[in-house]
């Protein structure tokens, strides 16, 4: 049971030449983010716009290749585990719209109220 409390969702927007290299959404064991969404929301894409999501498999080495590159078209939506899956977006030529979000657990503990506001 993966005990999903809360979303965090943010409104991305790349411009021509923004990507963002490879990284996890969470610290492993942090458990503050566990299962990412993201969602495209430009009108078209066509390959040539570059903008790439590229996803590696769990324990993937910084030179593997990726197992997946997937391009923001309309209506796209990619979920990853959050401490598990590599990703990166690749360099895009045009404005590149989406919704990036991350499900949460909730963390309250004896010493901890979460969430804090
Ligand atoms: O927009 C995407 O394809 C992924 C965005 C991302 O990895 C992030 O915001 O953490
Ligand atoms: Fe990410």
């Amino acid at each position: 049971m993966l005990g999903l409390f809360e979303m965090e969702v943010c409104f991305a927007v790349y411009p021509p030449g923004g990507f963002y290299d490879r990284h996890l959404d969470s610290f492993a064991g942090a458990r503050n983010r566990v299962v990412s969404l993201v969602a495209y929301l430009n009108e078209d894409w066509e390959e040539a716009r570059g903008g790439a999501l590229a996803i590696w498999p769990e324990g993937a080495g910084e030179s593997d290749a990726p197992a997946a590159r997937i391009f923001p078209e309309p209506g796209g939506v990619v979920l990853m585990l959050s401490e598990a899956i590599p990703h990166a977006v690749e360099v895009t030529n045009e404005k590149r719209l989406g919704l990036a979000g991350w499900w949460r657990v909730n963390q309250s503990g004896m010493d901890r109220i979460d969430p804090l506001s």
